[in-house]
């Protein structure tokens, strides 16, 4: 697939349309429960209601509670690099191994969600993506740590455990470029733009928003992104788990390129279906074509100096 140049803001030229589903799991502390329901729910959501999915996704830390104090236990090394041969089969990961059988059988596409992973270095929250024929096709480790402290409602420190990701992800399928963060990397306009700028048709984000934060930007986040950068926007949650320390705000969703709603749900376990359609990117692109009116000459180069005069 070709390379579209930073300021073409295209989609890639082979997009063609395909179904999203989102698999909003209900996790638990076992890791081998967790394992097998995925794959139950992946391959029921291959299925789809009526129509066949193309492209599945499980939340954030799907196979882990979330929260710093279960990292460590529930890593496991991957030891993918990106442009190398990865040979599932002796991969040192179990959840690589399930959840690349779980892709193969549906026959889909799965954003295996995230775990936590580890190397020689650290650790991270990683997302892992595995084609219809069950190879891991790329990793994304989270590069925005959820680090926040609103007192009395939701403090949360990732980095005292976690490493962040040193790059941004994007994958080509069958059905155009396909862009990945976690959860907290929503909140950084620039990860979306740039995903937008090298011709991915969506952006989706395994997540685990919380009671706190869920309601206040959720919904507001993915329709932003998706209204500046014209493309498809997608967070999928896990189901809410009252007996787990952290409580998943839920609402999987997904988002078209004008800021609407294609499919929703409640904080229940569940599977959320939804339409992608490259052309509605390029209408809406042509319609309101706020890129192409860009003031590049007046905007700094995005680097942190230019930014703060520092
Ligand atoms: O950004 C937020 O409000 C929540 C982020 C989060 O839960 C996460 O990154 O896991």
């Amino acid at each position: 697939m070709s390379q579209p140049s930073w300021k073409t803001f295209a989609p890639a030229p082979a997009a063609k349309p395909f179904r999203l589903a989102l698999v909003q799991m209900l996790g638990s502390k076992d890791k081998e429960y967790n394992l097998k329901h995925a794959r139950e729910l992946v391959l029921k959501a291959a299925k789809g209601e009526g129509k066949k999915s193309d492209v599945v996704v499980l939340p954030e830390c799907f196979n882990s509670p979330y929260g710093v104090k279960y990292f460590p236990d529930y890593a496991e090394r991957i030891d993918f690099e990106l442009g190398k041969p990865y040979d599932v089969s002796r991969s040192p990961s179990k959840t690589v191994q399930a959840l690349s059988a779980a892709a193969k059988e549906a026959g889909v596409w799965l954003i295996g969600g995230s775990m936590p992973e580890k190397d020689d270095e650290g650790l991270y929250n990683t997302a892992m993506v595995y084609n219809p024929s069950g190879d891991l096709v790329t990793i994304h480790r989270k590069v925005h740590l959820f680090d926040i402290d609103i007192p009395g409602k939701m403090t949360f420190k990732e980095s005292e455990v976690l490493t962040g990701g040193k790059a941004l992800t994007y994958f080509d399928t069958e059905f155009g470029r396909i862009g990945l963060g976690i959860c907290y990397d929503i909140r950084f306009p620039e990860q979306a733009f740039i995903a937008a700028h090298q011709g991915c048709v969506i952006m989706i984000y395994p997540s685990a928003f919380n009671m706190t934060t869920g309601p206040m930007h959720w919904e507001l986040l993915q329709r932003g992104r998706a209204v500046d950068n014209q493309m498809y926007v997608s967070m999928c949650s896990p189901a809410r788990n009252l007996s787990a320390d952290y409580h998943a705000w839920g609402h999987s969703m997904i988002v078209d390129p004008y800021g609407n709603i294609v499919g929703t749900t409640d904080e229940n376990e569940s599977i959320v279906y939804g339409d992608v359609d490259p052309q509605k990117i390029v209408d809406m692109r042509a319609g309101i074509p706020v890129q192409s009116q860009k003031r590049y000459d007046i905007y700094p180069n995005l680097t942190e100096s230019a930014v703060t005069g520092q």
